[in-house]
């Protein structure tokens, strides 16, 4: 389980522009799966081979004035929260502000690791312009930054990850971990709850290594596996705001630390944006996935309901729609158990490994049926793929000349191994190398 990095800040600063830089050398890898989608909040940053998520706090504000502040604050704390290392980022161009010093109020009361960050710091005189910056009385170091030409940055993530604790692996390793998440009040507490309700006596909780995971193994018709978090699930830590950010800091941990996240959507609101993002984060993490439409029980329900229902989130889903989609009532345990045997379906084809030579049988074939378009007169010839020892399923194309097969043609060869082998809610990833 990978380090969390918060981005915190007044307005304007630079958090933005500095979380794409965090997360810009790893983007080319990022793009290298077919139609993920790159939210500006959350990326995954690598320094030094130590890989962490980084979240960026900005642009989830509220415009209205009055609301600003105790915005800004909500976000911090819940940033000190969920997060291990927080960057508060100032402008040292404008100077410290009333605002800069409210946030830094907050963050003088934390235990965590917070790093003072002098952006903008564009040239010699600037970097000198940041010494203003250690009345801020936090930490020892003020590091001068430009987000901008990337000055200084190197010396502030030698510091981060270098603070790092080593997560120890979890206990229970062999066993399949699944989460449950979605947006406040889909439906997760009643879910887990009525899951273990259904065989009390099978169930036992193990205190997770992380602050307040609590995980609850489940033994039931031949399954055994954990469900992930369960603690953030059932004590309910009621958050009244119906915001986006406030689902997606919640659901980062939990999906880092399962191999497939059940994710809750009701069906009395239908595809929200807030669902897409945490299906985003998801496939981001390359874990599996199951969608299920809770509260189905409120639906009015006529022959074609459930089809257009279900079609119509596969097209928000799109491209990587191959995923179950089961339609349950938590309250009644209406399919509950499909859910569970779903998900138990996706973890086994998340470690499904192919034979090289069974997968050349296949794909040779059809790559012949349709060869990748040549490019400015150069033929371009695939000699071979095989599946990389990583724990998500990764396919490496060998062929002359990697850098012209473009992505329609990625997604065909994606589609061709899904058509051929079960993959079925897990996000595949295809990277073409040079043979
Ligand atoms: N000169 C200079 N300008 C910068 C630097 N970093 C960011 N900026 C500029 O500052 C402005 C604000 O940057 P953002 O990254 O959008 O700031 P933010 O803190 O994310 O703002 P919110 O999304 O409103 O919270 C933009 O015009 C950036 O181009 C820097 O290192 N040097
Ligand atoms: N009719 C109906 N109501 C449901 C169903 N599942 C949950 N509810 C109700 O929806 C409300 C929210 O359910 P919770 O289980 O607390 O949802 P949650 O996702 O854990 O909510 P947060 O803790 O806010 O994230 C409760 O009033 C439940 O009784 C269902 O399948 N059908």
């Amino acid at each position: 389980m990978s380090n969390i990095v918060a981005i915190v800040g007044r307005p304007n600063v630079g958090k933005s522009t500095l979380f794409n830089r965090l997360i810009g050398s790893r983007k080319a890898i990022v793009n290298e799966t077919a139609g993920v989608t790159r939210d500006r909040n959350y990326g995954k940053a690598d320094w030094n081979g130590k890989e962490f998520s980084v979240i960026d706090t900005g642009g989830y504000s509220f415009n209205s004035e009055d609301v600003f502040d105790e915005e800004i604050r909500k976000q911090v704390m819940l940033a000190i929260d969920e997060a291990d290392a927080i960057l508060f980022v100032l402008d040292v161009q404008h100077g410290l502000t009333d605002l800069d010093e409210a946030v830094a109020r907050i963050l003088r009361r934390t235990t965590k690791k917070v790093y003072l960050v002098a952006n903008k710091a564009d040239n010699s005189d600037l970097i000198f312009a940041a010494n203003e910056f250690y009345s801020v009385g936090i930490g020892d170091v003020v590091y001068p930054i430009s987000s901008v030409n990337g000055s200084g940055t190197g010396d502030l993530l030698d510091a981060v990850v270098g603070d790092f604790e080593e997560k120890p692996e979890e206990e229970d390793n062999e066993l399949p971990r699944l989460a449950f998440v979605g947006r406040p009040n889909v439906g997760k507490s009643s879910t887990v709850n009525a899951l273990i309700g259904i065989e009390r006596n099978i169930v036992t909780d193990v205190a997770g290594t992380t602050r307040d995971s609590i995980h609850t193994r489940f033994q039931k018709f031949g399954h055994d596996f954990m469900m992930v978090d369960t603690a953030g699930v059932r004590k309910k830590p009621k958050v009244n705001e119906d915001l986006e950010f406030y689902s997606v800091m919640r659901s980062i941990r939990t999906i880092e630390t399962a191999d497939v996240c059940v994710l809750i959507l009701d069906a009395t609101r239908g595809v929200e944006a807030q669902d897409l993002s945490i299906f985003d984060l998801i496939i981001k993490n390359r874990k599996g996935v199951v969608i299920m439409v809770n509260k189905w029980d409120l639906i009015e329900k006529e022959t074609n309901t459930m089809k257009e229902f279900e079609q119509e989130i596969r097209n928000k889903i799109a491209p990587f729609n191959d995923v179950p989609i089961i339609f349950t009532s938590a309250l009644s345990k209406q399919r509950l158990l499909n859910v569970l045997e779903s998900a138990l379906e996706v973890y086994e084809n998340r470690v499904r490994k192919i034979q090289t030579s069974e997968l050349n049988k296949v794909m040779q074939d059809a790559i012949a049926a349709f060869t990748p378009p040549s490019v400015k007169g150069k033929f371009i010839k695939i000699k071979y793929v095989t599946q990389l020892p990583t724990l998500a399923p990764t396919f490496a194309f060998y062929c002359n000349l990697p850098q012209y097969i473009k992505d329609p043609y990625k997604r065909y060869l994606e589609n061709q191994i899904r058509k051929n082998w079960t993959f079925t809610g897990v996000p595949i990833q295809i990277f073409m190398r040079k043979k």
